[in-house]
């Protein structure tokens, strides 16, 4: 099919196969291997999803539970990664504590004949929340957790107790729960495409993840999420955040939270993640903060058309779960990361380097001047 309008930026190109999600399709909104994403975050749990990510079929209640054991017994870090994380610095990047600990991982549990994809999507999988949590307390406080959290059988579950040290309530578990669900999948984004990238010249799946993590960090990406409380945090009224949002429009001013490659009438998740975002904000007595971002959502729309994306009410919904924001993005690597590995296992499935052209903008063809000639 001919391809039209402004490609840069690989925009509208289609650059490959997915049997995984449907992102912006006619008719067919966000469905994950063909559920909707409103089905999926209101009835099935991150695990299931994982489930369905990585082995195609929604699991039996059995097959779940069996997986949900699965994911808790590999929860632990060995001794070197632990080292590994008390020695990087306190004030580091926690999507970089993660991105190094997926690469230092896979120099102490290579991918091999013994540990395959599957093995290793379900140990970075369960694990990711136990390296954050780890490297987070042990530079707070000195503090070495345990982080199996046997009692705290979900991975929403398991971040809020590790997190908090005190167990959360059920519409926290379930509000993070649904949210890890909405950050599951999510097509050739930018991440996802860059673990396909990487597969495809026959390199590991630790590679790939790392390089995925790399990807998200950028604020035009997963870390737009961090970026969106901050700009939130700047205003003490939805007056003010208006003038505020007008001021950075004249100049020009990216609104983080806002916007998308791909839709460009509304993200399907994000009436999803407000909804959630309401329902904590009520919780907690607000009255500042989620009207400023129903103004700020108001304003983008009337004055440049702009809708959320998901990362825009995530913020929100992940301040009332009383996260520190630079604990956003790590979360989404944590969601994310299932998606990954179900790409990285399909792109495996029929793979083909992954290698476009260039139009060549440079310079004609011109003498080569020696180095004392120049
Ligand atoms: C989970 C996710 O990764 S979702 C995305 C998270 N990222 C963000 O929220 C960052 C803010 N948003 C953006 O930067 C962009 O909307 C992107 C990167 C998401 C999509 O970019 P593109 O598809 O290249 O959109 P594009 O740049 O063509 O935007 C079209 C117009 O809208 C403007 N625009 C797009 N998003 C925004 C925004 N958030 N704030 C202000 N203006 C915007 C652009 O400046 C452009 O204006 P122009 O035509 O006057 O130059
Ligand atoms: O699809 C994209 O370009 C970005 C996005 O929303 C995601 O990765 O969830």
């Amino acid at each position: 099919m001919p391809q039209q309008g402004n490609t840069s930026g690989l925009a509208g190109i289609t650059a490959g196969e997915t049997a995984l999600s449907t992102v912006g399709k006619e008719g067919l909104d966000l469905t994950y291997r063909g559920y909707s994403i409103r089905d999926l975050a209101e009835g099935a749990s991150f695990e299931e999803v994982v489930y369905l990510l990585l082995y195609g079929i929604l699991p039996s209640r059995t097959e779940l539970d069996r997986y949900k054991n699965l994911l808790l017994s590999l929860r632990d870090l060995p001794a070197a990664l632990k080292t590994v994380l008390e020695q990087l610095p306190p004030t580091a990047n926690p999507v970089d504590v993660l991105r190094t600990g997926c690469s230092a991982l896979g120099t102490m549990e290579p991918e091999g004949e013994d540990r395959d994809a599957h093995a290793i999507a379900n140990r970075l999988i369960a694990s990711f929340p136990s390296m954050l949590l780890y490297w987070f307390h042990f530079h707070r406080s000195g503090k070495r957790i345990e982080t199996r959290a046997e009692a705290h059988p979900t991975v929403a579950d398991q971040f809020l107790f590790l997190l908090r040290g005190e167990a959360p309530s059920s519409l926290h578990v379930r509000a993070l729960d649904a949210a890890l669900v909405l950050h599951a999948e999510h097509e050739f984004n930018a991440s996802t495409f860059t673990c396909r990238v990487i597969v495809s010249t026959l390199s590991d799946f630790y590679s790939a993840i790392t390089g995925g993590i790399g990807a998200l960090r950028g604020p035009l990406h997963g870390g737009a999420d961090e970026g969106a409380m901050r700009l939130l945090e700047r205003f003490s009224t939805p007056e003010e955040a208006e003038a505020g949002i007008r001021g950075m429009l004249e100049k020009k001013e990216k609104i983080m939270g806002f916007g998308h490659r791909v839709y460009k009438k509304g993200d399907p998740r994000a009436p999803i993640i407000k909804s959630l975002a309401k329902q904590l904000a009520a919780e907690a007595g607000d009255r500042t903060l989620f009207p400023i971002a129903e103004r700020i959502e108001e304003m983008l729309l009337s004055e440049k058309g702009l809708y959320p994306n998901l990362d825009f009410y995530s913020a929100v919904a992940y301040h009332f779960l009383g996260i520190p924001t630079f604990l956003f993005t790590p979360l989404f690597v944590i969601s994310r990361a299932s998606g990954w590995a179900a790409h990285i296992l399909e792109q495996r499935a029929n793979n083909r380097l992954i290698r476009p052209i260039a139009t060549y903008i440079g310079p004609a063809p011109r003498p080569f001047p020696k180095l004392d000639e120049r």
